[in-house]
C-alpha cells in the first residue's frame, strides 16, 4: 500500500470513530494527517461534507499553505489554515478539530479567563503530565470570523508537537505526533470537559 493510501485510510478510520461519537454535528469539524515533510503536504477533509459518511471524496492533498496539490474540484476545509499552522510550527503528524456541546460550554464558561485548567484528574496524564500536582492548561481563543486572523491567534498557542486549543463557542483543535496520539488527546479533553460540567451541575446539590 502506498504511504498516501495508508495515511488516507488512517484518517478515514479516525473520522469514522469520531463520527460514531457524534462529534460532527451539522457538517462541523475538520481533520488532517501529514503525508510528507519535504515538501510539507497533508490530507485534509473537504469542506462542508457530512463527515459521518465515508466516500472517495472525503479528503484532498494540500501543501503547507493549504493549497490543493494537483487538479481537484474539492475545496479544502474552510479552517485549513489552522492545520497549516500546526504542521508549519511542529513535527505533529495529525490535527483534529471538532465541535461538541461540552467543548463549547467550557469555552464559554472560561472564555473571559482565556484558559481552562485541570488538576488532580487522572486523565490529564494523556498529555504526558505524570507529576501528582500537574496542571493541564488549555487556552481559549476568540472565534475570529476572519480565518487568517483566527489561524494567527491560534498559532500563538502552538509550542509543542502535541497540544489543544479551544476556540470560544466554536470547538477544539488538538494535534499530536500521530493519529493515535491526537485522538487520545481529543478523547481526554472531551472527558475532562464533560467531567467539569457534570461537577459544576452537581455541586449546588452537595
Ligand atoms: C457548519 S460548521 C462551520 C464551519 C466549521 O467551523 C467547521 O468546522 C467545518 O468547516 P469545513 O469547511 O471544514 O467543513
Ligand atoms: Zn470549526
Amino acid at each position: 500500500m502506498s504511504e498516501l493510501i495508508s495515511k488516507w485510510k488512517e484518517l478515514a478510520d479516525i473520522k469514522d470513530e469520531l463520527a460514531a461519537r457524534d462529534w460532527f454535528m451539522g457538517t462541523s469539524g475538520n481533520l488532517s494527517i501529514k503525508a510528507g515533510s519535504d515538501p510539507l503536504q497533508f490530507l485534509v477533509t473537504a469542506s462542508g461534507k457530512d463527515k459521518r459518511k465515508r466516500t472517495s471524496e472525503d479528503f484532498l492533498l494540500v501543501d503547507g499553505d493549504g493549497v490543493p496539490v494537483g487538479e481537484t474540484r474539492l475545496k479544502p476545509s474552510a479552517e485549513t489554515l489552522l492545520h497549516c499552522a500546526v504542521y508549519g510550527k511542529t513535527q505533529a503528524g495529525c490535527s483534529l478539530h471538532v465541535h461538541t456541546v461540552a467543548n463549547n460550554v467550557i469555552s464559554e464558561l472560561y472564555g473571559d479567563k482565556g484558559v481552562v485548567e485541570f488538576q488532580g484528574q487522572e486523565l490529564i496524564k494523556a498529555f504526558d503530565t505524570w507529576e501528582e500536582d500537574a496542571l493541564l492548561s488549555i487556552p481559549i481563543i476568540y472565534n475570529h470570523a476572519d480565518i487568517p486572523k483566527l489561524a494567527d491567534t491560534f498559532a500563538e498557542h502552538i509550542s509543542a508537537d502535541k497540544g489543544a486549543v479551544l476556540i470560544r463557542n466554536h470547538g477544539i483543535t488538538v494535534w499530536g505526533r500521530s493519529g493515535f496520539e491526537a485522538k487520545k488527546l481529543l478523547e481526554a479533553c472531551e472527558f475532562l470537559f464533560q467531567y467539569k460540567i457534570t461537577l459544576l451541575q452537581t455541586k449546588p446539590f452537595l
